[in-house]
């Protein structure tokens, strides 16, 4: 697909309660039915503040101050490309009222889920409400409660999804230390994935992560929905795999270059965002990125990024 996208701005406006305003698309609209953050097409030339608070006018009356970025997310739809820029309103005044004859609805954030919403904005739902940062852990070396040590560290830096990678050990290790590590996690309320046997993964009562050949040796999803499921991916076939098992969300890279896979070069960002269109996953974007990195992430439409040594060791290494 070629065409240039189209540029979108839309925002979330948040009342006292912490509560969201989602608008509904008219009959005559495309994607009739459905939820969205308020907000329309960029005029060109106009600066992308500008155009979020003129449409923000238009559609529900109201004046606002527009905030920090939340997430760009460039999506293809069968006949047309956009990119759809969201930012955080920092206030505004007024009531808002559907002027365009749309339904409106203040929705809390843990509800956003509920409500039929476009592909592009499943990716901003996923930046509001899931931690922005994905560690994926080292391998232990032969000093299990210095790598215990090290998974409490990050936790304690922050650090609020995590996924439990344990190769080449015996099977009567790897359980030990799976057992711990959940343990540690679920205690301090840390989301856990295990990359390995999703049966090891159900007996410690954590989610599962699939390395990009196991996901394609999957043929159905490998627990049931209530338990979470993500997946490693390289291409747009796996992308599409990812989808077709129902994983929650997916990491996608190498983004940069990375000691983990010494001589393969980064597929850099333009093509992260080529694949990054075609799906409608949160995705974590890996690859030599580190804390710092988010918001240059967040721009190319990852919901956050995903590291081994940028989030294991120093803040920022
Ligand atoms: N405003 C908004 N548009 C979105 C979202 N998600 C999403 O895919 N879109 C798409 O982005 C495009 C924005 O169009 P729009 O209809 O809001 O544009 P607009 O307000 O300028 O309206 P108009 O062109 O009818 O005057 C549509 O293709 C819409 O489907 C979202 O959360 N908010
Ligand atoms: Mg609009």
């Amino acid at each position: 697909m070629s065409e240039r996208s189209i540029e979108v701005v839309a925002g979330v406006i948040t009342d006292a309660r912490g509560r969201i305003l989602l608008s509904r698309r008219t009959p005559t609209q495309d994607l009739p039915g459905l939820w969205e953050f308020p907000g329309g097409k960029r005029e060109p030339g106009e600066a992308a503040d500008h155009a979020l608070a003129r449409e923000l006018d238009e559609e529900l009356g109201i004046r606002a101050v527009i905030g920090a970025p939340l997430i760009a997310v460039p999506q293809a739809y069968p006949h047309k490309r956009i990119r759809l820029d969201v930012r955080h309103v920092a206030r505004w005044t007024g009531t808002p009222r559907g002027r365009e004859g749309q339904a409106l609805a203040w929705v809390a954030p843990e509800r956003l889920g509920r409500y039929s919403m476009p592909p592009a904005d499943l990716p901003v739902v996923a930046a509001l409400r899931q931690p922005s940062a994905y560690l994926v852990t080292p391998e232990p070396g032969d000093d299990d409660a210095e790598w215990l040590a090290g998974l409490d560290r990050a936790i304690a830096r922050d650090v609020r999804r995590v996924q439990i990678r344990l190769h080449g050990m015996p099977p009567s290790r790897q359980a030990r230390l799976l057992g711990e590590a959940a343990t540690l996690c679920v205690r301090r309320q840390v989301d856990v994935l295990f990359n390995g046997a999703p049966a090891l993964a159900r007996a410690a009562g954590v989610g599962v992560h699939l390395s990009s050949s196991a996901l394609r040796g999957m043929r159905e999803r490998p627990v049931p929905p209530s338990v979470r499921l993500a997946a490693s991916c390289h291409s747009l076939e796996e992308l599409r795999m990812a989808e077709a098992l129902g994983c929650d969300f997916v990491v996608l890279g190498h983004v940069h270059a990375t000691p983990s896979h010494p001589g393969v070069p980064g597929i850099g960002w333009p093509a992260f965002e080529a694949l990054r269109e075609h799906t409608a996953l949160p995705i974590y974007a890996i690859g030599g990125l580190a804390p710092a990195d988010l918001d240059e992430a967040r721009r190319h439409g990852a919901q956050g990024i995903a590291a081994i040594r940028g989030l294991w060791g120093a803040a920022d290494a």
